[in-house]
């Protein structure tokens, strides 16, 4: 509570955070000024175009590459520093997981769950049947992880993430090489986690991918984020437009008028234009008028829509070409 009596939110705990984010690969600006948050039990889709910086910034924020500046923290630990601490708690899919070719994928997975710190050895074969079993796995297990197709490939290396309860899962582009039921077992082992509390972050290009599974969103372009926040809300600001369900659509479309705020017919009301007026003076005007308002509702754009926006710029291969950014957000 504030010294007037409001109550306040509390700030979401977050499972990761970076501030002031930037990794330089000699000219190429890959990331620059990420303050990336992701709130404790969110699924968070990081979307950009190809280049965008997405890769890097997950493999920052698993100590795999290290920042040319900025932090990173990951569930409460500084990294690199803390990630023998932090990573026992975090399932990861990243590029290039470091399997074995020449073994099958139930011994690769053995071997990596051997080295897991929260799982005794008598647990071991039990762990990755599971694992095997929840990515769709069990069959092909015992052929050679070189004969794997890149389907194949991504549900071991996701399996390989799930080998134990973890706090955190953090996917980089996991339908990657995968048919449309492989998709879906994706959508539905994220849901799974989400429904279980733990923190999802996935890199996706797929936008309907991202809007039926995640809660947050960060967009990335040309190596900044350009926008980040709840999913709902970012589609809502994203539209200028009210929703309002009235029997009597005239009577509010003269109102607005009477008041100059633009708006129309809708099949069940009208749609008022928020550049002219707040919601609450849209309502008010309508309540005032005798109009019958059975429900009120911000128009969404769809995720679509809001990406092109946000990543209009064609030009994000050139080294440092981050003025294009500037121009977006300005
Ligand atoms: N090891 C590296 N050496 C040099 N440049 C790199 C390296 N890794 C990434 N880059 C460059 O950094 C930029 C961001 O790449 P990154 O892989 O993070 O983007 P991304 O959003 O994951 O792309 P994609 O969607 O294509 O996977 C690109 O311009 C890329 O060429």
């Amino acid at each position: 509570m504030t010294a007037s009596g409001e109550a306040v939110t509390p700030a979401p705990a977050l499972a990761a955070r970076t501030r002031g984010l930037r990794k330089v690969y000699r000219s190429t600006v890959a990331v620059d000024q990420v303050d990336l948050d992701v709130p404790e039990g969110a699924v968070l889709g990081m979307l950009g175009p190809n280049g965008s910086g997405k890769t890097t910034t997950i493999r920052m924020l698993l100590g795999l590459v290290r920042p040319t500046e900025g932090e990173v923290e990951l569930l409460g630990h500084r990294i690199p520093e803390g990630a023998g601490r932090a990573l026992p708690d975090v399932g990861a899919l990243v590029e290039g997981p470091g399997f074995h070719p020449f073994l099958s994928g139930r011994e690769n997975l053995v071997r990596l769950a051997a080295a897991e710190p929260r799982l005794a050895v008598a647990d071991i074969g039990r762990a990755v049947g599971d694992a095997l079993d929840r990515v769709g796995l069990t069959v092909a297990a015992h052929r050679r992880y070189r004969a794997y197709s890149l389907g194949m490939k991504q549900r071991l290396g996701l399996a390989a993430a799930l080998l134990v309860p973890r706090r955190m899962v953090i996917l980089d582009e996991p339908t990657n090489g995968l048919d449309p039921a492989g998709t879906r077992e994706i959508r539905k082992i994220i849901a799974d986690l989400h429904a279980d509390g733990v923190t999802v972050l996935v890199s996706s290009h797929l936008l309907a991918e991202v809007e039926a599974t995640c809660t947050h969103v960060a967009v990335l372009h040309a190596g900044t984020v350009v926008a980040q926040g709840e999913l709902a809300e970012l589609l809502e600001s994203g539209s200028p437009g009210l929703l309002v369900s009235t029997p009597d659509g005239d009577r509010a479309l003269e109102s607005l008028r009477e008041k100059r705020i633009p708006g129309k017919l809708t099949p069940d009301g009208v749609r008022a234009d928020l550049t002219a007026a707040t919601a609450p003076v849209v309502v008010e005007t309508l309540v005032r008028a005798g109009v019958a308002v059975h429900e009120v509702r911000r128009e969404r754009t769809g995720l679509e829509d809001l990406f092109a926006r946000l990543t209009q710029s064609e030009d994000v291969t050139a080294p440092g070409g981050l003025s294009e950014v500037d121009e977006v957000t300005a």
